[in-house]
C-alpha cells in the first residue's frame, strides 16, 4: 500500500501546518533580491543553490543555538515594509502550492524593527502579504487560509508587550502567541506574566518546550504557563519507557499531556538538524504515534530544513510506513489543535480534510 504514496500524491491531499516560521522559510532567491534591495551585505554566497544548500549544511549541527544563527540573514533582509509583505505572499503561495489548506504561521515581531517600523506596522505588512499570497493561490485553484501566531523571544524582555499585541490584532488575522529561541537555560516562567495575561484574555498560546530541553521545559510550559499546544515538546519521550514484551510504563508528565490530549507539533526533520532526534526512523513520533498521543506534523523552518509538509509526511510514509490513514489522522489531529473557533476546524475537517483524502483513497484502491 505505501508504495503508493508518492510524494505526488501526498501534495494533493488536503493538509494542515500549525509550526512554520515565517522567517525560515523564503525562497533563496528572495534572499538574494532583497539583500540586494536593501544593502544587505552579509550572506555568506549570492547565488541561489549555493544559499540553498549553505542554508541546509549550516543548519544540520546537531545544536539549536548555532540552528538558530542562520536566521541572522533571514531576518537581516526582512526589515521594510515591502519586504514583510513579499515574504508573507509568497509563503502563503508555496504552502497553497503543497497542499496545505490551512496554515499558522509564526514570527517575531521585535526581529523586524531594524529599519524603522514599529510593531503594529510590522504586524500589518505581514498580515497584507498573506491576504495577497492567499489571493494569487486562489487564482490558481488552491484555496488557503493563513493564520497568523505572534512570537517573543525567550530570551529577551518584551513578552509582555508581544502578547498585547497578538490580543489587539486577534480580530484582523493573529490567532495566537509563541515564544522561541535557545531553550536551555531560558525557562517558560520567565514569561509568566505575559502568559497570564494571555489567559485572563482568552487568547491561545503554544510555547516551544521539549526540544534542546527536556520534561522540566514541558512541565513548565504546561502546569505553570497553561499553553495549550507544545512547540515540538518531543522529549516527552523521556518520561516514557517501552519494554521488550510491549509494556509501556507512562510517568505522570507523559500520562497527563496523552490523557488532556495536549497537541505536540512535531516538526522531524528540525529535530535531526538540531539534535533532538538521531534520525527520522529514531524520531519519537514512532512510538508518541503508536501510544495515540494528539501528534501533529509540522515543517518548522522549510527553508533550513529543505522541506515541505508534503515532504515530511514523505520521510515518514519511508520510515514508518505509514499509508493514508496515518496521514488523515495526523492531519485531523493538527486542524482539531488549531486556533481557530470550533465551528469552522469543524467545517475544513468533514468539508475539505475528509472529503480530500477520501478521493485520493479511492483512486488509490
Ligand atoms: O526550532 C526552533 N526552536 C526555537 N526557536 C526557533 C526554532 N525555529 C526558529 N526559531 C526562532 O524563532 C524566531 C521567530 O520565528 C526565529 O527568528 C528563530 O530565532
Ligand atoms: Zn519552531
Amino acid at each position: 500500500m505505501s508504495e503508493k504514496l508518492t510524494e505526488e500524491r501526498i501534495r494533493q491531499v488536503p493538509k494542515v501546518l500549525l509550526h512554520d516560521h515565517l522567517d525560515g522559510g523564503l525562497r533563496p532567491q528572495t534572499i538574494v533580491d532583497l539583500a540586494e534591495e536593501s544593502g544587505y551585505t552579509e550572506l555568506p554566497t549570492t547565488n541561489t543553490d549555493e544559499l540553498t544548500a549553505w542554508f541546509h549544511g549550516a543548519s544540520h549541527t546537531g545544536s539549536l543555538e548555532r540552528f538558530l544563527e542562520t536566521f541572522g540573514h533571514t531576518v537581516g533582509v526582512m526589515q521594510t515594509r515591502q519586504a514583510l509583505v513579499r515574504v508573507a505572499a509568497e509563503c502563503a503561495e508555496d504552502l497553497a502550492a503543497d497542499g496545505v489548506i490551512y496554515a499558522e504561521i509564526r514570527f517575531a515581531p521585535e526581529l523586524h524593527l531594524d529599519g524603522g517600523l514599529s510593531l503594529d506596522q510590522v504586524v500589518e505588512a505581514v498580515l497584507e502579504g498573506f491576504g495577497q499570497g492567499r489571493d494569487r493561490a486562489a487564482e490558481r485553484g488552491h484555496s488557503i487560509r493563513v493564520g497568523t501566531l505572534l512570537t517573543a523571544m525567550r530570551h529577551a524582555a518584551r513578552s509582555r508587550e508581544i502578547a498585547q499585541l497578538a490580543v489587539r490584532y486577534r480580530d484582523v488575522g493573529v490567532l495566537g502567541f509563541d515564544i522561541a529561541g535557545a531553550e536551555a537555560g531560558y525557562p517558560p516562567t520567565r514569561h509568566l506574566d505575559a502568559f497570564e495575561y494571555l489567559r485572563r484574555e482568552n487568547a491561545h498560546f503554544t510555547i516551544h518546550a521539549g526540544e534542546a530541553f527536556g520534561l522540566p521545559s514541558i512541565w513548565e510550559a504546561l502546569q505553570w504557563c497553561g499553553a495549550d499546544r507544545l512547540g515540538h515538546g518531543v522529549r516527552i519521550v523521556d518520561d516514557i519507557e517501552e519494554f521488550g514484551d510491549g509494556k509501556v510504563h507512562m510517568g505522570r508528565l507523559a500520562s497527563y499531556v496523552r490523557d488532556q490530549r495536549v497537541p505536540l507539533e512535531l516538526c522531524p526533520s528540525s529535530n535531526v538538524q538540531t539534535g533532538a532526534a538521531s534520525s527520522i526512523e529514531e524520531h519519537p513520533i514512532g512510538p508518541l504515534t503508536r501510544l495515540r498521543f494528539r501528534v501533529t506534523v509540522n515543517t518548522d523552518n522549510r527553508l533550513q530544513s529543505g522541506t515541505s509538509l508534503t515532504g515530511e509526511f514523505a520521510k515518514l510514509v519511508d520510515a514508518f510506513d505509514y499509508g493514508w490513514d496515518e496521514l488523515q489522522w495526523f492531519t485531523v489531529n493538527a486542524m482539531k489543535s488549531a486556533f481557530l473557533p470550533f465551528d469552522e476546524r469543524l467545517s475544513l475537517i468533514n468539508g475539505q480534510i475528509k472529503p480530500g483524502f477520501a478521493r485520493l483513497k479511492w483512486a488509490s484502491d
